[in-house]
């Protein structure tokens, strides 16, 4: 039997960086997704292996079975429904078993993602034998959320593996969790997250558990692929949901400059603390933004005239946002040139994640002609950069079983 889960990437409308620092912030979840497939393979005493194919990046890892056993048995595991944070005596001996694995200098970032795998794989499914591949739509380390759907997906993929979920696997295409099981979904992949950024908001794993349509799991309504359901706000773990009264479409804009987000939020940390007075206005001055941001994309537009006011106020508000993460000095030179470019076209821009480098997101008004849109999308693509448009809103995590070949 194959477990295949898919889990979505996220874009952040406002609060990034602040979130962490208990601000709110607006996200929603995009088209775009990282698949796990999990095959449990049949115990062969002499060669039971745990393999692992990343395939974006071409890496394949495999350890013995009694290697990993070596490294993690004496923690106890497996434990499944209790989602548990890596000490970092044990992160230590993750790292040791991927070294091992000798991974090419340029492809070394990729530890924490292999990391954050060996403490969910031991952790939910203990030491059986298996080989998992792994595949994404989301560039990696763009500000899209990949690390979080990947952790979501591993999570998925595991849960429905384990003992902890009941699942009928008789059950054919795309299926959705329980709320339970959502929750412990959700708990684990932020553990995930943990180790590859240090200190997560948990607003990315959040959003790729539960996506941002509204589902009757959560409070009862049942508003599958109404396009009006189509965010949330999150503040301090706790997520709200939101009703946008009005289409909204962005353009986003890959700059293709690598970053890493637990670099650039240890960098906020470390700013926060030398000017933590000045540091505490910015966070309040985004909790603001985010909380109107929330509050322009709910309120009712009845008609095309207060369609165009509302995107004038996202438009101020998304300006403000990205000139107080540039306070946070989380900017970049590549972003810079983004907003410039889309300004000829009087459009706004702002970068979206972590920033230093990876996506920004420009609002395109409903009333912009397609024409304008192809000229800055030439234009920014002729700048080196990759342009994509969001569908946003859409389904959080999925698990798929099918008989293995
Ligand atoms: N499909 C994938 N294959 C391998 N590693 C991945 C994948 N998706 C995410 N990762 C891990 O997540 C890291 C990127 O996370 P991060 O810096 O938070 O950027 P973002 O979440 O914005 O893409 C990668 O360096 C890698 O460790
Ligand atoms: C900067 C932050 O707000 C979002 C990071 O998103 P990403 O990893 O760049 O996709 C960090 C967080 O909220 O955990
Ligand atoms: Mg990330």
């Amino acid at each position: 039997m194959e477990v295949k889960a898919r889990a979505p990437g996220k874009i952040i409308l406002a609060g990034e960086h602040a979130v962490v620092h208990g601000s709110t912030a607006v996200a929603a979840s995009i088209g775009l997704y990282t698949y796990v497939s999990l095959q449990v393979s049949p115990s062969n005493e002499n060669d039971d292996r745990l393999i692992l194919q990343l395939k974006d990046t071409s890496l394949e890892f495999s350890w013995p079975i009694g290697r990993i056993k070596e490294a993690l048995s004496s923690l106890g595991g497996p434990f499944p429904s209790t989602p548990m944070s890596c000490s970092s005596e044990t992160f230590n001996l993750i790292l040791a078993m991927i070294e091992e694995q000798n991974i090419p200098e340029a492809k070394t970032s990729l530890a924490s993602g292999v990391s954050a795998f060996l403490w969910l794989y031991t952790s939910i499914l203990g030491f059986k034998p298996a080989t998992v591949v792994v595949t994404s739509d989301l560039p990696l380390g763009a500000g899209l959320g990949s690390s979080a759907a990947l952790c979501v997906a591993f999570s998925a993929a595991l849960l429905a593996c384990s003992d902890t979920v009941n699942m009928d696997m008789k059950q054919e295409g795309w299926l959705v969790f329980g709320e339970s099981e959502l929750e412990l979904l959700n708990k684990w992949a932020f553990e995930g997250e943990k180790i590859i950024h240090g200190k997560p908001s948990g607003i990315d794993n959040t959003v790729s558990t539960y996506g941002s349509a509204v589902k009757h799991y959560l409070d009862k309504i049942q508003c599958f692929s109404c396009r009006n359901c189509n965010m949330i706000k999150f503040r301090s773990g706790n997520l709200t949901r939101i009703m946008s009264s009005m289409p909204l479409k962005m353009l986003i804009t890959n700059t293709k400059v690598g970053r890493n987000t637990k670099a650039l939020v240890a960098g906020v940390s470390e700013r926060t603390l030398r000017h933590s007075d000045a540091m505490s206005f910015v966070f309040e001055a985004v909790d603001s933004i985010s909380k109107e941001l929330a509050n322009v994309i709910q309120t009712p537009a009845p008609d095309d005239q207060s369609i165009i006011a509302k995107e004038e106020k996202l438009e101020e508000l998304m300006e403000m946002n990205q000139g107080l993460l540039q306070c946070m000095g989380v900017s970049h030179a590549s972003i810079e040139t983004v907003l410039r470019t889309t300004l000829k076209y009087k459009l706004v821009s702002k970068l979206t994640g972590a920033g230093g480098g990876g996506c920004v997101l420009t609002l395109l008004p409903t009333l912009l002609s397609g024409t304008i849109v192809d000229k800055v999308i030439a234009e920014l693509e002729s700048c080196g950069f990759q342009c994509l448009i969001a569908g946003i809103g859409g389904n959080g995590a999925e698990i798929c079983f099918s008989a293995s070949s």
